[in-house]
Order: C-alpha cells, then sequence, then structure tokens
C-alpha cells in the first residue's frame, strides 16, 4: 500500500495533488448554489477534477429510509463520521491507484447515494465487472489534481477538525470557506425556498456557530471567509489562491502531531487532577530532600 508520501508524489512521479475544501456558513447562506458554480469552473479554468459532496444530499434520505425519523444530534454525528469513512475508502482507491472498495459495515441507502454523488461527477464508474463490490476509478479521478468540496454546515470547530484529520492522516491539501451572510438575509432565502427549515433552527445555529478562527486554531490558517453576495473577480482571485495554496501545502503529519501534543499537553495542564497529582508530587520530593538534608547535617 502506498503511503501519504506516495500520495503527494515525492518518490519521483510527480506530486499527486489531493485537496478538500469545507464549505460552512449557516442553513441558507448559499453553499450549495456556491459549489455548484465554483465546480464546473475549476474543471474548466483549471482543468482539475471536482467532487461535491452535499452532506444534504447524501445524508437525510439514507436515513429517512432506514428508520423513518429526523436523526437525533448524535445520530447525525454518528451518520458524518460513517460518511467521512466513504471519503476515506475513495481517497484510499486515488491514492493507490486501484479500484474502490464497498466498507463492510455501511448504511447501505446513504453508501448507494455517495455512490451516484461519485458517479454523476464523472469520478467513479460502475463496479467492476469481475467484482461487483468494487468501483473502478475513472480516467479524470486519476490523472488530474483533485478537489473534494464538502457542503455542509460545519458550525462547530469539532466537525471541520474531523475532516482536517482526515487531510492529515493522507497529507492532502486542506482549506475553509466560510460564507458569511446575515442572519436575516438567511431566514429571508429560507423563507423562499420549497422545504423551508423552522426558522428557529436557523436562529439556534446563529447562536452556535463558531466560525473558522485561524488565530486561535493553527490548523484553521488555511480558510478565507467571502460575503454570499460576494461574486467580484477579486473573491474570485482569493478563492483560487486558497485552494492552490492548500494543494501546493498538504498537511504534514509530524508537523501536526506536534500541534496535538501541544493540544493533549493543555488540556492535561488544565485537568485539576492532573495539576494536584503534580502539586503532591512536588510536596513529597520536597520533603524528602529536606529530610535528607536534616540526616547528613
Ligand atoms: N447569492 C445569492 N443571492 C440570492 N439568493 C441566493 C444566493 N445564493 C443562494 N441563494 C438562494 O438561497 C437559497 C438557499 O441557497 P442554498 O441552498 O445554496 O443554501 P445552503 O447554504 O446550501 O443551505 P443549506 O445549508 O440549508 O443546505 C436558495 O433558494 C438559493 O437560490
Amino acid at each position: 500500500m502506498k503511503t501519504a508520501e506516495d500520495a503527494r508524489g515525492v518518490h519521483g512521479e510527480g506530486p499527486r495533488r489531493l485537496g478538500l475544501c469545507l464549505l460552512c456558513g449557516l442553513p441558507a447562506a448559499g453553499k450549495s448554489t456556491f459549489a455548484r458554480a465554483l465546480s464546473p469552473r475549476l474543471r474548466q479554468e483549471r482543468g482539475w477534477a471536482v467532487g461535491v459532496v452535499a452532506y444534504d444530499d447524501v445524508m437525510p434520505d439514507a436515513f429517512l429510509e432506514e428508520a423513518s425519523a429526523r436523526p437525533l444530534p448524535s445520530q447525525w454525528k454518528v451518520l458524518r463520521q460513517e460518511l467521512l469513512k466513504y471519503l476515506e475508502y475513495f481517497l484510499l482507491a486515488v491514492i493507490n491507484g486501484c479500484q474502490m472498495s464497498t466498507p463492510p459495515n455501511r448504511t447501505e441507502a446513504m453508501w448507494e447515494d455517495f455512490i451516484t454523488c461519485l458517479k454523476d461527477q464523472d469520478l467513479i464508474s460502475s463496479a467492476a465487472p469481475e467484482a461487483q463490490s468494487c468501483y473502478l476509478l475513472t480516467k479524470t479521478a486519476v490523472s488530474r489534481p483533485l478537489f473534494l468540496i464538502l457542503d455542509d454546515n460545519f458550525y462547530y470547530q469539532s466537525m471541520r477538525y474531523e475532516v482536517y484529520q482526515l487531510a492529515r492522516k493522507y497529507s492532502l491539501g486542506f482549506c475553509q470557506l466560510f460564507l458569511d451572510c446575515s442572519l436575516e438575509t438567511c431566514l429571508q432565502r429560507n423563507g423562499q425556498r420549497p422545504q423551508a427549515l423552522p426558522a428557529e433552527t436557523i436562529h439556534l445555529m446563529g447562536r452556535k456557530l463558531e466560525k473558522p478562527n485561524p488565530e486561535k486554531n493553527a490548523w484553521e490558517h488555511n480558510s478565507l471567509t467571502i460575503e454570499s453576495s460576494e461574486c467580484s473577480s477579486e473573491a474570485s482571485l482569493k478563492l483560487t489562491d486558497l485552494l492552490l495554496t492548500a494543494l501546493e501545502n498538504p498537511v504534514k503529519y509530524i508537523e501536526d502531531n506536534v500541534e496535538q501534543k501541544e493540544a493533549d499537553r493543555i488540556i492535561c495542564s488544565t485537568n485539576l487532577l492532573h495539576q494536584a497529582d503534580q502539586m503532591l508530587r512536588r510536596i513529597v520530593s520536597q520533603t524528602m530532600k529536606e529530610a535528607k538534608e536534616r540526616d547528613r547535617a
């Protein structure tokens, strides 16, 4: 199996450039509309292979077919993680230049929607005739720089971090685009949709939203905020720059381990039990030192 270094092409074949881009923002901010316009532009102008994975298209239908009820937040979390696993299967096939296999434990309807999503964007073709549970990658998917654009609200930092961890695991490019749109505009756009969300959901998300914060989180440094109504050539240039920077600077595994260790250290040092333990150790050590000095005197 090839390593992350192979994926970057550091062993002489030229870089195999792969990137993940998160779209985040409030419901009805215009993420899906934006993604629909962005992907043909990137294919045409840059010659990249692009896959937009709209979580709304892949997840709810799958769940409703199986359980005929709206999932709870904890179930959404499990489904999001399952979808990331599917993405990993696809990425592994691209990195290893092999067929995409079918995960053994899967929510069948969600997997089917995921397959349809990749097929519709010319990234995989039908199951290989000799192995019904494998899918062939298309020439587009294997021969060009590839960007996967993940279209969800990603309103908690922790949701985005899961995707970042995937990028780190395979040393992929990673970037985030925050589509900034006022609450009022989102409510207004939502109200005009055929299947509008309850306004309260948008209010709630507006309160909970954790915008990308590159000052606080080093891993979010490759983030861009653009106004949802902005379609200027300047915004377009900034966006291309963001994506190119991500492709050319894939997440470094070792570097980010250091960052993870630092995060663990902070968690550890703020842990009261750990602090009490440290204090106890210091007192014991000081008492023993004093006792030894008394013995010598
Ligand atoms: N720039 C824009 N100007 C005006 N209307 C827009 C704009 N972008 C999107 N809309 C409209 O707003 C509505 C919501 O757009 P869209 O579905 O793209 O949002 P979204 O952020 O993907 O929403 P959700 O997170 O709920 O899936 C649609 O009816 C769309 O036509």
